[in-house]
């Protein structure tokens, strides 16, 4: 499997603390990859750094065998990463469907040029999207008249017009309801499948990390300190004592089914 994102001894530290230390991943194509860890872990210092929000300590990240550390987010967006954000960015004032118009006149370098046009560029391409993502009904809605859950397929759609190689997710489902965040998540990794998308995402619910998943790293006090399977990761006493304080135990895969 070839590898699409990979670090190599990435780290950050603001002053004394060192929010992330030495991680080393790689993430292949087509992967679903969850990095999960109890607050202050780490997750979003890491993610930034990806995006090139951050510039790393110490460490590389390599997309595609190329070497994009300290690039700026715009130049690494350009490159073919992608990212969806805890709080929904999309505008208010337009339809759906022109709003992942607008993502693809930007992916298209057309923003300026084709403005008095807009509406009527990439229409076809921009249903397709929202077919994929469940919303081709909701085209001609105004966004801020959508569900919250609505909004953030949206978000995909949007995302997906910049044909991304790789998606970052970070906390996909906060703020939805327990359904609607497993739905969310079976759209992202149906989408995963048969686009050949990968994509590494954060994410605070279990329930979800462990439905869908096809890796799950760990990371605690900016330390990676597993990297497995579901079944790995859900029986990993590490793993239990560091995410739950011990105390509590992973639901098994048939509890999980039942609940
Ligand atoms: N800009 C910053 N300046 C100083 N310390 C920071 C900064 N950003 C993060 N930290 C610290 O780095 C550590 C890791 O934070 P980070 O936000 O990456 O964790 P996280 O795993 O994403 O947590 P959460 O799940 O709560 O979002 C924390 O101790 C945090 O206080």
């Amino acid at each position: 499997m070839s590898v699409v994102l990979e670090t190599r001894g990435l780290t950050k530290a603001f002053g004394g603390l060192v929010a992330v230390n030495d991680v080393s991943l790689q993430l292949h194509k087509g992967e679903l990859l969850a990095l999960i860890g109890p607050n202050g872990a780490g997750k979003s210092t890491c993610f930034n750094m990806l995006m090139g929000q951050l510039r790393p300590t110490k460490g590389s990240v390599h997309l595609m065998g190329e070497d994009i550390t300290g690039l700026s987010p715009r130049v690494i967006w350009r490159r073919g990463v992608g990212r969806t954000f805890q709080i929904t960015a999309t505008y208010a004032s337009m339809t759906v469907v022109e709003n992942v118009q607008m993502a693809l006149l930007s992916h298209n370098h057309q923003v300026l040029k084709v403005l008095p046009y807009a509406h009527k560029m990439h229409r076809d391409r921009a249903h397709e999207l929202l077919e994929m993502v469940g919303m081709a009904e909701q085209a001609d809605r105004h966004c801020a008249v959508l569900a919250y859950g609505d909004l953030k397929r949206l978000e995909l759609a949007i995302a997906l017009a910049h044909e991304p190689t790789l998606l970052l997710m970070d906390e996909p489902t906060a703020g939805m309801a327990p359904r609607e965040r497993i739905a969310l998540m079976q759209l992202t990794a149906d989408i995963v499948r048969d686009q050949g998308v990968s994509v590494l995402f954060t994410e605070h619910d279990m329930d979800v990390v462990f439905a869908h998943s096809h890796r799950i790293m760990v990371l605690n006090r900016g330390q990676l300190i597993a990297d497995g399977n579901v079944e790995a990761i859900r029986n990993d006493p590490r793993v239990q004592e560091v995410y739950l304080g011990g105390g509590t135990v992973f639901k098994s895969e048939d509890e999980a089914e039942d609940a």
